[in-house]
């Protein structure tokens, strides 16, 4: 898997930023509320205009297509968005291109079954989340908040993208289900050597996961001090 690379990124409200997160590694941003966390982690994505650039890799984000470099650079939102009734249509089936080459995911997914080999691992990932298979036949209106978020994360991980971007993964979550997120995240990282770009407001957090933790004061990212 690539790095990830900022370089003189301008989000709305922050000064230019430039960071690598090498493959694999875990790095931190925290601030106050309002401070611009989320829209950092927006412009990454490449959801708000911005300017500067962002690699993955060697491959620029400008070579790319917005909708693949946002399936590539998958952002965990702190709110997640549902389209459909139910759960299911939210795990579509994946293309073999976009298992090779991280391509589009197949458009008419939603209508076709996924391959058995898929839905074993679909099992295994909600599992992982606390769920039972019978979770894609929940409609989502009946999802606590809680839910949402892991379903979310699940969601997105089915994806594979190859940097993740999360902005606060665990708020709404238990003792248990935090700890849960955070085995799945900190496997999908060191197993499939994806850069981690969090938003989290827990410095406990921060210090157990971390390698490396930025905070922005005054509209500038400056790494954070040690406890
Ligand atoms: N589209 C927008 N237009 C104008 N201002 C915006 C827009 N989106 C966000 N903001 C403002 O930019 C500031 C930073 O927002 P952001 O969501 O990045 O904060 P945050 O650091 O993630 O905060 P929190 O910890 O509360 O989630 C806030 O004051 C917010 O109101």
């Amino acid at each position: 898997m690539p790095s990830l690379r900022l370089q003189q990124l301008r989000p709305r409200l922050l000064e230019p930023v430039s960071l690598t997160l090498a493959a694999g590694a875990l790095g931190f941003v925290s601030g106050p509320s309002g401070a611009g966390k989320s829209l950092l982690l927006r412009a990454i994505a490449d959801l708000d205009p911005n300017d500067g650039e962002v690699f993955l890799g060697d491959q620029a984000r400008s070579s790319v297509a917005a909708p693949d470099w946002r399936r590539r650079v998958g952002l965990l939102p702190a709110e997640s968005g549902w389209w459909a009734e139910t759960v299911a249509p939210h795990f579509a089936r994946r293309s073999a291109g976009a298992e090779r080459t991280h391509g589009p995911v197949d458009e008419d997914a939603r209508h076709r079954q996924r391959p058995r080999q898929q839905d074993q691992e679909l099992d295994a990932l909600l599992r992982r989340f606390g769920f039972e298979a019978d979770v894609l036949d929940w409609t989502v209106l009946r999802l606590s908040t809680g839910e949402r978020q892991r379903l979310a994360l699940a969601r997105l991980l089915w994806l594979h993208p190859q940097a993740l971007l999360l902005d606060e993964a665990t708020a709404n979550l238990d003792p248990a289900n935090r700890s849960a997120v955070e085995a799945v995240v900190e496997d999908y990282r060191r197993r499939r050597g994806a850069a981690v770009l969090w938003a989290s407001h827990d410095p406990e957090q921060r210090a157990r996961l971390g390698d490396v933790a930025w905070v922005i004061r005054e509209h500038r990212l400056v790494p954070e001090e040690g406890p």
